[in-house]
């Protein structure tokens, strides 16, 4: 079967030139998907992985907007539909300038495997638009998001596609783009994008469930070594919303989480970050986390450098893709790493990855490490549906739930192939399976 994987992969580089982030998720993947492609010919016979790499549909369009200056603006908007088999497209919109057809496939491809691993009804796709939203007012992106929605309320629906927030587009955004949805179609259709305010259809627990979620992962994966997060040195990428819920979990279980970072430089308070302080500059005051170190005593901050110069036994990567490389990983293995768990998505670069597993650290990919988010958006999908309201209890006690199962079928999905302990393609192949059975019973699609 391994012939036939590599067919697929260089068929896949080939279709799709100059998709490097596309290129590395995919390539990613086929390396789990040997062993189970060897006790399921079938899957092989039924055409599964081409299909799989092939999304169902991928719309571009253009987002013309004005800005305070009156000047007329365009962006590009993307939306790819990647995989429907266990129910509607669900995933995240990014507004960041690097946003580009390769970053939306590799997004939509990790989503599909993702949103399989949370045993929830939901397909994959993700979106976005190569707008840069910082150091724009807030009537610029209102009528940025405004004009988003102009064309995508077509593509989406409560049964079709369900968008949510990912880099750039936070509960703000989430109200603009469905005020907008709501007013084209003139309907009150809340599951048809999640992520919404706890006042308008939105549940509790989806801001906090990324981080929380990740951290409850790495909770449970630590345990089967025997450790907890109490006293442990953790330290984080970002200081956005996935960045901070995980500080926020892991200092309740006990971490000593001692910096964080935006896309400009990275602060260290060893007196543990205050996170008071953090959401006051970057969720009131959108400001960059240097004004953190500016308003916290003995915290100090170190620009154009990445946060991974910073000594863990925890790394907890929440900002983006390919934010920690082979030098990073093998400085924080050399000063007593034990375990990476990733709340961004594809974080590590795969060099980085291949040393963490050799050196024997705990790794937990991102599309299970990070499920909760999306999972918790189908919790609020449900909620929509019944017309309620969950507490936030019930709800957090899901989320624990969701996220202890998903680390123990990745857990016994790599025992039961031979690799005890590698999350990584416990991850691929159990969420694979339930993919390519349900496509396969769907027919040729
Ligand atoms: N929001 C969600 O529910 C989910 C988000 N994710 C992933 O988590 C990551 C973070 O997303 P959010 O927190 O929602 O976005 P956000 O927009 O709230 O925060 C992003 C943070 O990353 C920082 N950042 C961006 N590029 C950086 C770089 N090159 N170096 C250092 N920092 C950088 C930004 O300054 C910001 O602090 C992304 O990879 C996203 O795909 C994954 C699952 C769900
Ligand atoms: O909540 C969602 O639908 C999407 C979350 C997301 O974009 C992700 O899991 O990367």
């Amino acid at each position: 079967m391994q012939v036939q994987l590599e067919r697929v992969l260089e068929q896949v580089l080939a279709r799709n030139p100059g998709e490097r982030e596309f290129h590395q998720a995919v390539t990613e993947v086929f390396e789990s998907l040997g062993p189970v492609l060897d006790r399921n010919p079938h899957y092989v016979d039924a055409a599964v992985l081409e299909r799989l790499c092939e999304p169902e549909r991928q719309i571009i369009f253009r987002v013309p907007w004005v800005d305070d200056a009156g000047q007329v603006r365009i962006n590009r908007g993307f939306r790819v539909e990647f995989n429907s088999a266990l129910g509607p497209y669900k995933g995240g919109l990014r507004f960041h300038p690097s946003v580009y057809l390769g970053i939306v496939k590799f997004l939509g491809f990790e989503q599909v495997f993702k949103n399989s691993l949370t045993g929830m009804p939901i397909g994959g796709g993700k979106g976005g638009s190569d707008f840069d939203p910082r150091g724009r007012s807030e009537g610029e992106v209102m009528r940025f998001c405004q004009s988003f929605m102009t064309e995508l309320y077509r593509h989406i629906g409560e049964y079709t596609d369900v968008p949510a927030g990912d880099i750039g587009v936070g509960g703000r955004e989430i109200g603009w783009l469905f005020g907008q949805y709501k007013r084209i179609t003139n309907r009150y259709e809340s599951g048809v994008i999640t992520g919404k305010g706890v006042t308008w259809g939105g549940s509790l627990v989806r801001t906090e469930a990324t981080g929380y979620g990740t951290v409850l992962f790495a909770e449970r994966m630590l345990a089967t070594r025997g450790l907890s997060f109490d006293g442990m040195r953790v330290v984080v990428s970002g200081a956005g919303n996935v960045a901070i819920h995980a500080i926020e979990k892991a200092q309740a279980l006990g971490a000593h989480v001692v910096a964080c970072s935006d896309s400009h430089g990275y602060v260290v308070d060893e007196a543990g970050i205050d996170l008071e302080v953090l959401r006051q500059v970057r969720d009131v005051e959108r400001l960059p986390v240097a004004e953190y170190a500016a308003r916290r005593p003995g915290a100090h901050y170190v620009p154009a450098a990445r946060v991974w110069q910073v000594d863990a036994q925890v790394a907890l990567p929440c900002a983006t893709q390919n934010e920690l490389d082979e030098s990073d990983a093998k400085r924080l293995v050399d000063h007593g790493l034990l375990a990476v768990a990733e709340g961004a998505n594809m974080p590590l670069t795969p060099e980085a990855v291949a040393l963490v597993q050799s050196a024997g650290v705990l790794y937990a990919p991102g599309k299970a490490a990070n499920a909760g988010g999306v999972a918790t958006s189908a919790l609020e999908m449900q909620q929509n549906a019944s017309r309620d309201a969950w507490s936030f209890e019930h709800t957090e006690e899901r989320l624990a739930t969701i996220m202890a199962r998903i680390h123990d079928n990745c857990a016994a999905t790599a025992e039961e192939y031979g690799e005890p302990g590698n999350y990584v393609l416990g991850a691929n192949i159990a969420g694979f399976t339930k993919v390519a059975d349900a496509m396969i019973a769907l027919g040729v699609v």
